[in-house]
């Protein structure tokens, strides 16, 4: 016992993985191999499936096999849609996704199978249905009738879609696709680590994804986006957003989409590439105002604190002008994510050690009752 403690096992390596790989100093983020940010620009989502549960890119062909297993997933047990109907009006959308993911393992006859290719068609079938989720306990929150997949959409398409009910153009698409492919992977965050630790106990990969969601909604990780998104709100023109900022650094409080455990003080290479998208999707809908507020944004807490944003900063507002409700930024964002922890979830599976870590235990000794 002679390692030394870590709060936050800040730096601590966890895990061997060929999954993904954060090279900070370099500013690339290695998926498999490939630049995150690269493939942002030339894949699309679906191809990222493939890079991330087949361990390569796809040909043509492979993919179109690939979208039709996905199309042939699509669809919610009625018991499933009757659960997530009955949850009170106040749920949080993530604790909705929480438990329509939870509840569809018991329809899953494949469950209790952890090999590679069991795990592999789960991820899929979690693939197809987590999007439907997502959409379907918003509609059904608001009292609207539930949407079914448009089959002739792409996959991203028909996740927007089904959240909006309307055509993207193709800027949208883009966007969103791009939004989704940066948001998939990025190798060891606080939940995917939870999915890991899960599933090291050989539990199954839903109840590992489960786990996932419950990290994913606090604001120091993915529930950061809908944070952000109620900042620019909150400021609402450019002039309040720099003494909005300074009145919040003023009393102490984190400024939401800034910091990140890994980059910290350097720029998170995919906040730069959803930059961009809200710069173009800002010019294209007459919001360049929202861009601007984000820019002050950035400059003063450059400025101020040394901080750079990070995704959900600039996710925040695309999905804004996306028209997606802020409520489900975050599931969107675990939606995207599902491939991820899904590849890790295989991974642990397949190279196994049960985490169990020690204390440094600082309470009292020698009590009796
Ligand atoms: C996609 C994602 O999940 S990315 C993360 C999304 N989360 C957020 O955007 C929430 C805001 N950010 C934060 O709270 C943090 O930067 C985290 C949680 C992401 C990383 O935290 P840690 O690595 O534990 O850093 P830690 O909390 O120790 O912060 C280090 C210093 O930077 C400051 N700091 C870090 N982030 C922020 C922030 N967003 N606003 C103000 N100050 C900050 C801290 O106050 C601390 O200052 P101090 O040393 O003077 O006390
Ligand atoms: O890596 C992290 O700690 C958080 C993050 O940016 C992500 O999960 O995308």
């Amino acid at each position: 016992m002679n390692s030394p403690f870590q709060p936050g096992l800040e730096n601590v390596i966890a895990s061997e993985t060929a999954i993904s790989y954060l090279d900070v100093e370099n500013e690339e983020i290695v998926l498999r191999g490939y630049d995150l940010i690269e493939l942002a620009n030339k894949v699309t989502y679906v191809d990222i499936i493939a890079l991330m549960l087949d361990g390569s890119l796809p040909a043509e062909e492979q993919r179109t096999a690939l979208e039709l297993k996905l199309k042939s997933e699509e669809g919610l047990p009625q018991r499933v849609i009757s659960i997530m109907q009955s949850l009170p009006e106040q749920t949080h959308f993530m604790d909705a996704l929480r438990t329509g993911i939870s509840s569809i393992a018991s329809f899953d006859e494949e469950l209790e199978d952890r090999s590679p290719e069991a795990n592999y068609r789960k991820s899929i079938r979690l693939l197809a249905k987590v999007p439907q989720i997502v959409a379907n306990s918003y509609h059904s929150a608001m009292n609207r009738p539930l949407v079914e997949p448009q089959k002739e959409l792409s996959y991203s398409a028909n996740f927007l879609h089904m959240i909006t009910g309307k055509s993207a153009t193709a800027l949208e698409q883009k966007a969103f696709d791009q939004s989704l492919i940066v948001y998939s992977e990025h190798e060891m965050p606080n939940s995917t680590f939870a999915a890991r630790v899960i599933a090291s106990t050989q539990a199954d990969i839903y109840g590992a994804l489960t786990g996932a969601v419950a990290s994913l909604k606090g604001t120091l990780h993915g529930g950061a986006n809908e944070a952000v998104m109620k900042m620019l709100l909150e400021a609402g023109t450019e002039d309040n957003m720099e003494p909005l900022i300074l009145g919040k650094l003023a009393r102490k409080e984190r400024i939401m989409g800034f910091g990140h455990r890994v980059y910290m003080k350097k720029p998170d290479p995919r906040a730069m590439l959803m930059k961009e998208a809200l710069r173009e999707l800002a010019a294209a809908k007459d919001e360049d105002r929202l861009y601007q507020m984000c820019v002050i944004g950035e400059e003063v807490m450059k400025r101020e604190k040394g901080l750079y944003p990070n995704l959900d900063y600039y996710a925040a507002p695309v999905y804004y002008l996306l028209g997606i409700p802020i409520d489900l930024f975050t599931p969107v964002f675990l939606a995207a994510r599902t491939v991820g922890i899904c590849a890790h979830v295989i991974e642990q599976h397949q190279h196994n050690r049960l985490f169990r870590p020690r204390v440094l235990y600082n309470g009292p000794r020698g009590l009796h009752p």
